[in-house]
């Protein structure tokens, strides 16, 4: 099995980088640095960057960055993905340059979502030094936070992520936004930590490809300062604040210069799995969550 401790970094594509710069610092809060080879490191902790912003000519989403323990536990995953038989790829030395990483083997889920697995973050241990004040962001062995990818080939993607990458079901729901609809399924997913998932995947497509990201901030005060900060610089809304049943956390929802969406969070559970058992939830929210408000 695949033994994934965290969503390391992720990868946006813009076709203007200047303007990720500004929405990093200005309303995110968070450092900005040139990338070896090209683009933005995004910087949220001590690590050189958790957001690499590279240009090209659609603003997208284009990959989930999945960090592994060591060299040992990158080689058992290649043996993973071989006895499997999914198809991977090792990355060039340019792109484990640019990525600050020892080795990466690029794979594709069946949806068509690329990920990432590698081992050996390369770091400078400088500190996180918030441009806006931000104390800090949750992140550390729980990863940068999650995930939310588009997965139209349901079935087979979450068979993907389960029997090959080795993530687990943390909890599951039905999205019924028509009542004469069939249900969308949106699978929470877990990996080697306590965030409560560190990716989910939702049964529709989504042209940015990515439904949106999360990161957590460890005071609620921090998630209105950044509210405040995107209400200054005219970041359009795309669900008003609300808390989330299953994992609590208490956030809300803006655009990217990338398409999809960022989701501020503050307060997410974090799980003991020997303790947790799956189970369907059947609202968003305990309260709040107008998602109502990206339509218009
Ligand atoms: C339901 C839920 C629990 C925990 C989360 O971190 C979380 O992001 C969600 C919301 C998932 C989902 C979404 O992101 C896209 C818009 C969706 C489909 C809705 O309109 C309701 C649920 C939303
Ligand atoms: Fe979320």
């Amino acid at each position: 099995m695949i033994d994934i401790r965290g969503l390391g970094y992720f990868v946006a594509q813009t076709d203007n980088l200047a303007e990720w710069q500004a929405y990093a610092q200005d309303v995110l809060g968070m450092m900005v640095e040139p990338a070896p080879g090209g683009g933005l490191y995004v910087k949220m902790d001590e690590r050189p960057f958790r957001i690499l912003v590279v240009e090209g000519p659609e603003r997208r989403y284009l990959a989930s960055g999945w960090e592994l323990a060591n060299e040992r536990a990158f080689d058992a995953a290649i043996g993973v993905l071989e006895q499997k038989r999914a198809k991977w790829e090792p990355a060039s030395a340019g792109l484990c340059e640019q990525r600050g990483m020892q080795a990466i083997a690029i794979v594709t889920d069946p949806s068509g979502n690329r990920h990432e697995l590698g081992w050996g973050y390369r770091s400078d241990c400088r500190p996180f030094i918030s441009p806006q004040g931000v104390p800090r962001f949750v992140t550390g062995d729980m990863g940068l936070g999650h995930t939310v990818l588009p997965a139209p080939h349901f079935d087979e993607t979450i068979a993907f992520h389960r029997e090959v990458l080795g993530f687990e079901v943390s909890d599951i729901f039905n999205f019924q936004p028509d009542p004469a609809a069939p249900a969308v399924r949106i699978h929470f997913l877990h990996c080697g930590n306590a965030r409560h998932h560190s990716l989910a995947l939702a049964e529709y497509p989504v042209p940015s490809g990515c439904v949106h990201v999360m990161v957590e901030v460890d005071s609620m005060t921090e998630v209105g300062r950044a509210h405040d900060r995107r209400i200054a610089h005219d970041i359009p809304l795309s669900a008003t604040l609300g808390q989330h049943l299953n994992d609590r956390m208490i956030s809300f929802y803006m655009k990217t210069p990338s398409g999809f969406d960022l989701e501020y969070g503050y307060g997410g559970l974090q799980v003991d799995w020997s303790r947790h058992s799956a189970f369907e939830f059947t609202r968003v929210s305990l309260w709040g969550h107008d998602f109502s408000v990206g339509q218009r």
